[in-house]
């Protein structure tokens, strides 16, 4: 099915609504899909390799990269937390009786995600609903997945044999919202232990840094639009103006809002994890720099992390938070709490459940689509050009799950 982006055109029998719900099917298969990551030594450079394919990064910025793994043993936590997630997902969805079977598949290391399809097909199943560990929108975080299974199908001659849908990104749904509520509330209670003058102390919400352009790309045109002409922004300034960091926000304002342990303190929203070339623009500030800039501007004395952007505790978390940004803060002399990522928190996999239940035309009763933000419940099925990034070669990859996705579709 091909859409013309600027008047997208909906076809009814296409299975989903001009807001992008789609209407439930009968999935018969769950696949978790994530980024994968080495599980030894040998594992580390070919693993970098996967994840940078095509995209020219120097391999000193790999080798870099590859002492934070070397230091952990050549181990990423991903995969043994994405086997926790796996089981903690098989067993919320065996308490509330409902019988999809879980895959795992990984963009970047084994098991594979066309080798994870191919198994599913295997094993009979003809209609799969994805869930990814990654909440916001942007090329990385949900258009890449979906490009991935695109290519998948293609590879595996899958192609309208199995049909690939997911579950919208889920930033703003009140399991992965709640979670954080909870580590936030217990991280700022032991801050105030150390520190008892909330002028004092400051929250930081982290995340990933995306190039500026892929920000300004991230969510429907119309949404980003609108976004620059609210916040009053020069054509491709971000922080508000594009969907990524704007989501990023509308749940920091949430969280602020929700905690009680969190009035009176100020907060802001950094970035971490950069790479690239320093002549491409990415999202600022770094957490290091802003905390050095804070300390310089006040009298700080503790700083509370919350890794908004991540889900699990992945080495984005371990070495960029606990390591590096925890030592910017003993330099500065200021107490450092990092709170917990969702990982396996009850909340999170219950909400997950709730959104893949949503989608399945088996249950007799199924839960309300649930969003906390203006901007929720997100789209089940993406927008026309949703996230979009042009490859090198000037061509665009299929996708999944969206209204001009041409794979995935009609099994
Ligand atoms: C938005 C986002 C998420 C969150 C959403 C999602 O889950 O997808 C994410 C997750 C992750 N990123 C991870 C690791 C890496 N990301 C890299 C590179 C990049 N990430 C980017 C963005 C994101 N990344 C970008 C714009 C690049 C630039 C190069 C490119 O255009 O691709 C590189 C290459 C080396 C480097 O340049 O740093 C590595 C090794 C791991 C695994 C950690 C572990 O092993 O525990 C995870 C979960
Ligand atoms: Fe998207």
């Amino acid at each position: 099915m091909t859409e013309n982006p600027a008047a997208p055109s909906f076809d009814p029998r296409a299975g989903y609504d001009e807001n992008g719900v789609m209407e439930p099917k009968a999935y018969d298969a769950l696949l978790l899909a994530s980024f994968g990551g080495p599980e030894g030594q040998d594992d580390v450079i070919p693993f970098l390799r996967n994840v940078t394919r095509g995209r020219g990064i120097p391999d000193e910025r790999l080798e870099e990269v590859a002492a934070h793994y070397r230091a952990h043993g050549g181990v990423s936590p991903i995969n043994d937390q994405n086997r926790a997630l796996k089981a903690a997902l098989e067993e919320e969805l065996s308490r509330r009786n409902i019988d999809l079977p879980v895959y795992w598949g990984n963009r970047n290391w084994d098991p594979y995600v066309p080798e994870t399809l191919q198994q599913i097909y295997d094993d009979g199943h003809r209609r799969a609903l994805t869930v990814t560990t990654s909440a916001y929108s942007g090329y990385s975080s949900c258009r890449q997945y979906r490009e991935d299974l695109g290519v998948a199908l293609r590879e595996t001659r899958l192609e309208g044999k199995l049909e690939v849908d997911k579950v919208r990104q889920y930033f703003d749904h009140p399991g992965f919202v709640q979670s954080f509520a909870e580590g936030m509330r217990d991280g700022l209670r032991t801050m105030l232990e150390r520190v008892d003058d909330t002028s004092k102390i400051h929250v930081f919400f982290a995340t990933h840094s995306i190039p500026d352009s892929d920000a300004a790309a991230a969510g429907p045109r119309p949404l980003a639009e609108e976004l620059t002409r609210r916040t009053g922004a020069e054509p491709g300034e971000t922080n508000g103006a594009d969907a990524y960091s704007a989501q990023h926000l509308a749940v920091a304002e949430i969280l602020m809002e929700v905690v009680d342990e969190a009035a009176g303190i100020d907060w802001s929203l950094v970035y971490q994890s950069r790479s690239g070339p320093p002549s491409v623009p990415w999202l600022e500030p770094d957490i290091n720099d802003a905390m050095e800039e804070l300390a310089q501007q006040q009298d700080i004395a503790g700083v509370v992390v919350v890794p908004l952007g991540f889900v699990s505790d992945h080495m984005e978390v371990v070495w960029d938070l606990d390591t590096e940004a925890k030592e910017t803060a003993e330099e500065l002399n200021l107490e450092f709490v990092r709170t917990p990522t969702p990982g396996t928190h009850q909340r999170f996999v219950a909400g997950l459940v709730d959104m893949v239940a949503e989608r399945l035309a088996q249950l007799d009763e199924r839960p309300q689509r649930a969003g906390m933000s203006e901007f929720g419940p997100w789209y089940d099925v993406c927008r026309p050009d949703c996230c979009v990034k042009t490859m090198r070669d000037g061509t665009q990859k299929p996708t999944v799950a969206a209204v001009d996705s041409e794979v995935g579709v009609h099994a």
